[in-house]
C-alpha cells in the first residue's frame, strides 16, 4: 500500500493546483482522476465554452463586417469541424496538466476514489480507466477536490433534455433550442446558440435573468436579449417536457407551451459526492455539500479538507485553484500568499459580455450612503454596423470615504475591463484615484474614468 503526506481526489482546477505545490515544497503527494485531466474547466466548462463563445461572436462579426466594406459572405457555420478544432485544443490541455503533476514530481492514479477510513482510500475502476485494479492509499492528509455536475429539474419528461455536459459534444447544432435557468450558463449558451444561428428561448422563472447580480444590470441584459436573437420568458416556470414526432415541447407556467428541438437544462450544479463513501471517514456534509472553512479548507474531521466546487463556496476556477495553492502552501511551504475572496471578479461571457466586482448597489446601500455613478452609450464599434446594442457601466462608491465598493458592466471587453476594475475594488481606492487617472482613447473603459457626475445617492449611513 502507498504511503503519502498528501492525497488529492480529483484532477480538476482546485486538485491540480493543491497537488503541484504541495510536492514543489517537498511533500510526497498523489491525486487521482476518474474521467478526464484538468477537470470541468478544461473539459467541460470555462475553455471549452469560451472557445464557443468566440465561434458565436464571428458569426456576429461576419454579419457586421459588411458595414466596414468587407464582401463578407456568409457560408454558414460547420459545427462538426469547430467542434473537432474544439476538442483537439481540449485534448492538448489535458496533456499539459498530466505533465505539469509529473514534473512537480506527483504521483499519478487513474480511478474513482472512495474512503474506506478517514486516513485510507480505495480506488477502483472509472471512466477514465475501466479495467483498472482496485488499489489502497493512505494519507496523512486527504483533500476532496470532486468538483460539481449539473442538476437537472424533478419535472415529468426531464430526461429528454441535455444539461451542459452534453451541450459540448451534440452531432449537431439544433436548429432551435429552449433553454431552462438564467444563471450563468443559461444565460451564456442562450448566446452561444443564437450567436451560430439557432433559434433561443430562454425560460426562467424570476423576473431577471443572472440572480445576485446587480439588479440595474439585469434590466440591461433583459433589455439586450433582442438584438442578440434571444426570446425571454420571464416569470415562467417549466412544468413538463413532451417529445413529439418533430422535437419537443416544453409545458410551462399558465398553459404556454414552447416548440423545440433541444432542451437544455441549466439548472445549477450540486458537489460531487454520492460515491465518495463520506461517511466511512465521518466527514460531515450540509445541504448536500461539505462545508469547508474557507480560511483553512478544514472539514470536521482533522486531516481530510475540501476545496473547489465541492464546498459550494465560490464555484469558479480561480478560486478552487486559490483555495487549493493556499492549503498546499499552509500545509507544507511557507503561507506568504493573500487572496481577497472576498472581491472575486465574476463574468457572464455572453454575447455582450457582463462583468461585476464587489457590491452591488442593492449590497451597498443597506450599509453605507453610496453615490451610484453610471453610463449607458453606444459602443463605438456599433456605429457602422447599426446594430441597437448598448453598453452599460456602473461604479458604486462610498459616499462619505469615497472608496469604490463596487464596479459593474455590461458591453465589448467587460471582463477584460473588470479584471482591472478588480484592482480598484481590492486595494479599496477611492473615486479621486479614478478621477485622476488619465483616460485611454478611443476605447470603452475609458468612461469608467470620465463619470464625473453620481447619478443618484442612495442608502443610509451606517452611523
Ligand atoms: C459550462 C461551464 C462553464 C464554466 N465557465 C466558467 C468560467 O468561465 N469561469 C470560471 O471561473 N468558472 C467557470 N465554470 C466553473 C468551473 O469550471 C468550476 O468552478 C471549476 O472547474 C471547479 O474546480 P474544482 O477543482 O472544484 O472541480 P472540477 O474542475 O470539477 O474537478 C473535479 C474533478 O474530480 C474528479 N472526480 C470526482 N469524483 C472523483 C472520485 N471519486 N475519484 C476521482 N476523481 C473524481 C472529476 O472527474 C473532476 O475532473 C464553468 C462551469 C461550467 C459547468
Ligand atoms: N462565467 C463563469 O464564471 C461561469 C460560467 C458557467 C458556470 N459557472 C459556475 O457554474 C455554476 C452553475 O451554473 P448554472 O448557470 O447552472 O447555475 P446558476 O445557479 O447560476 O443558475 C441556475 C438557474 O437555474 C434556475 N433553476 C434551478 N432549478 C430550476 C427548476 N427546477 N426549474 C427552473 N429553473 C430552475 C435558477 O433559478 C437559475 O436561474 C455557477 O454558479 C457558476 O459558479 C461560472
Amino acid at each position: 500500500m502507498q504511503e503519502y503526506d498528501l492525497f488529492v481526489i480529483g484532477g480538476g482546477s482546485g486538485g491540480v493546483r493543491c497537488a503541484r505545490i504541495a510536492a514543489q515544497n517537498g511533500a510526497r503527494v498523489g491525486i487521482v482522476e476518474r474521467r478526464h485531466w484538468g477537470g470541468t474547466c478544461v473539459n467541460l466548462g470555462c475553455v471549452p465554452k469560451k472557445l464557443m463563445v468566440y465561434a458565436a461572436e464571428y458569426g456576429h462579426a461576419i454579419e457586421d463586417a459588411r458595414h466596414y466594406g468587407w464582401n463578407a459572405q456568409e457560408h454558414g457555420h460547420d459545427w462538426a469541424s469547430f467542434i473537432a478544432a474544439k476538442d483537439k485544443e481540449i485534448g492538448r490541455l489535458n496533456g499539459i496538466y498530466v505533465s505539469l503533476l509529473e514534473k512537480a514530481g506527483v504521483d499519478l492514479y487513474t480511478g474513482d476514489a472512495r474512503f474506506l477510513d478517514a486516513e485510507t482510500l480505495e480506488i477502483g475502476p472509472s471512466p477514465l480507466d475501466p479495467t483498472a485494479e482496485t488499489r489502497v492509499v493512505r494519507a496523512k492528509n486527504i483533500v476532496i477536490a470532486t468538483g460539481s455536475t449539473p442538476t437537472r429539474p424533478d419535472i415529468p419528461g426531464a430526461e429528454h433534455g441535455i444539461v451542459s455536459d452534453e451541450a459540448f459534444h451534440l452531432a449537431e447544432r439544433p436548429q432551435r433550442v429552449a433553454i431552462i435557468g438564467s444563471g450563468y450558463i443559461g444565460v451564456e449558451f442562450a448566446g452561444i446558440f443564437a450567436g451560430l444561428g439557432s433559434k433561443v428561448d430562454l425560460i426562467y422563472r424570476q423576473d431577471q435573468p443572472l440572480r445576485g447580480f446587480d439588479e440595474e444590470l439585469r434590466t440591461h441584459l433583459t433589455e439586450q436579449f433582442p438584438h442578440f436573437g434571444i426570446t425571454a420568458h420571464a416569470g415562467t416556470t417549466p412544468e413538463r417536457i413532451e417529445k413529439t414526432a418533430t422535437g419537443y415541447v416544453v409545458h410551462v407556467s399558465g398553459g404556454k407551451t414552447i416548440e423545440t428541438d433541444c432542451v437544455f437544462f441549466a439548472t445549477g450544479r450540486h458537489p460531487r459526492i454520492e460515491t465518495l463513501n463520506l461517511e466511512q471517514a465521518g466527514v460531515f456534509v450540509r445541504d448536500g455539500c461539505i462545508p469547508a472553512r474557507i480560511v483553512n479548507s478544514a472539514t470536521n474531521v482533522p486531516g481530510i479538507y475540501a476545496i473547489g466546487d465541492v464546498t459550494a463556496a465560490h464555484n469558479l476556477t480561480p478560486t478552487a485553484i486559490a483555495e487549493g495553492h493556499l492549503l498546499a502552501e499552509r500545509l507544507f511551504g511557507q503561507e506568504g500568499r493573500e487572496w481577497s475572496f472576498a472581491t472575486t471578479p465574476k463574468a457572464v461571457f455572453f454575447s455582450q459580455p457582463l462583468a461585476s466586482v464587489g457590491l452591488t448597489e442593492e449590497e451597498a446601500s443597506q450599509h453605507h450612503k453610496v453615490d451610484i455613478y453610471t453610463s449607458r452609450f453606444r459602443p463605438m464599434r456599433q456605429t457602422l454596423s447599426g446594430r441597437e446594442e448598448r453598453a452599460f457601466m456602473k461604479l458604486v462608491v462610498d459616499a462619505e470615504s469615497q472608496v469604490v465598493l463596487g464596479a459593474h458592466m455590461a458591453g465589448p471587453e467587460a471582463a477584460e475591463i473588470i479584471q482591472g476594475l478588480a484592482i480598484v475594488v481590492t486595494a479599496g481606492l477611492t473615486k479621486r484615484d479614478v478621477d485622476r487617472t488619465i483616460g485611454l482613447h478611443p476605447t470603452s473603459a475609458e468612461e469608467f474614468v470620465t463619470m464625473r457626475a453620481p447619478t443618484r445617492q442612495v442608502g443610509t449611513s451606517a452611523r
